[in-house]
């Protein structure tokens, strides 16, 4: 199944019959999925399903073993180079950055603008002013020049997201990124959030998903393949809320189908219930079957 277009969202990513893997193992297969503007896109599903690596081949770390990928660029005109594509910003998973690097806050963020930058050339006094204002928005101020290894998990995040939307991207991809953010800068962040995407479309990966529920305009549950549900649909003036789910939506990616579709048709007490836990267990060691299983 692939999402259709709305009545005036222009798309940004298609991605068609997309399959992945590594070593002759394949992760993904037949994926079929469409990104567009201002598009708030919750990835959910099962631990190794296969979200970083949708994520990977879309930022073109991975190379597909079949299907492809298309970018539309804003003067019209489309590519399925990824060397080519539009500016996308990218919170990697925090367990994948070398906290010994020695780089400072400062650093990391303006390293969000390497793409629109010549090689060893000095950032210009616009780009440092817009450093600055970025490490002001995440709350950095006073740590600019501290090394990345001397962060806390959450001032990391802080100053990764801001590496992420330094450079103005059509698409931000963020994956898992309240993991290590205390509750203040994760009330902060999803403002954030919702603030960047009035410019921008958002991917957002995560495993909390009373969060994703309230944020996102649409769903993909990635379990090898693909299944997508709108949440807000568009029309000519935006986003507006729908509550249907295709019964067999998480039958395909083996979640619990049951409590999958209650989830997803509405935001009931014991989702927001369930988010609590979350917060004070971790999805992880959360003890429900509201969890996906493989
Ligand atoms: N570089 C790699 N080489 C070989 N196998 C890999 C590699 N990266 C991921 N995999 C495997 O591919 C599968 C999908 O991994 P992926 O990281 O995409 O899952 P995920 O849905 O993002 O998982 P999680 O929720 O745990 O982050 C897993 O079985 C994983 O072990």
């Amino acid at each position: 199944m692939t999402n259709q277009p709305g009545t005036n969202m222009k798309p940004l990513i298609e991605i068609r019959d997309l399959s992945a893997g590594y070593e002759g193992r394949q992760v993904l297969r037949d994926v079929n999925l469409t990104v567009y503007e201002r598009d708030f896109l919750g990835v959910i599903g099962p631990n190794g399903g296969g979200k970083t690596t949708l994520i990977k081949c879309i930022l073109g770390l991975l190379k597909p073993t079949g299907g492809k990928i298309t970018f539309h660029m804003s003067d019209g005109t489309q590519t399925t180079n990824s060397n080519d594509r539009p500016t996308l910003g990218y919170l990697p998973q925090y367990n994948t950055i070398d906290r010994k690097f020695p780089i400072s806050v400062e650093e990391v963020i303006l390293s969000g603008l390497s793409v629109q930058q010549k090689l060893y050339a000095r950032f210009t006094h616009e780009q440092r002013e817009k450093g600055r204002a970025i490490i002001e928005r995440m709350g950095l101020e006073g740590l600019e020049k501290r090394a990345i290894g001397q962060l806390s998990g959450g001032q990391l995040q802080r100053a990764l997201l801001g590496r992420a939307i330094i450079s103005d991207p059509s698409v931000v991809i963020l994956d898992e990124p309240s993991t290590y953010i205390d509750k203040r800068f994760e009330a902060r962040l999803y403002e954030l959030l919702a603030e960047i995407n009035n410019d921008c479309a958002i991917i957002l990966v995560s495993h909390d998903i009373g969060t994703v529920l309230q944020q996102v305009k649409s769903i993909a549950c990635v379990n090898e393949s693909l299944d997508y549900h709108p949440i807000r649909a568009s029309q000519a003036n935006g986003w507006r809320e729908t509550s249907t789910a295709p019964s067999n939506c998480w039958d395909t990616a083996r979640c619990h189908t049951a409590s999958w579709v209650s989830i997803i048709t509405t935001i009931t007490p014991k989702t927001l219930r369930r988010k609590k836990a979350n917060h004070l267990y971790g999805a992880d060691h959360c003890p429900t079957s509201l969890l996906a299983v493989k």
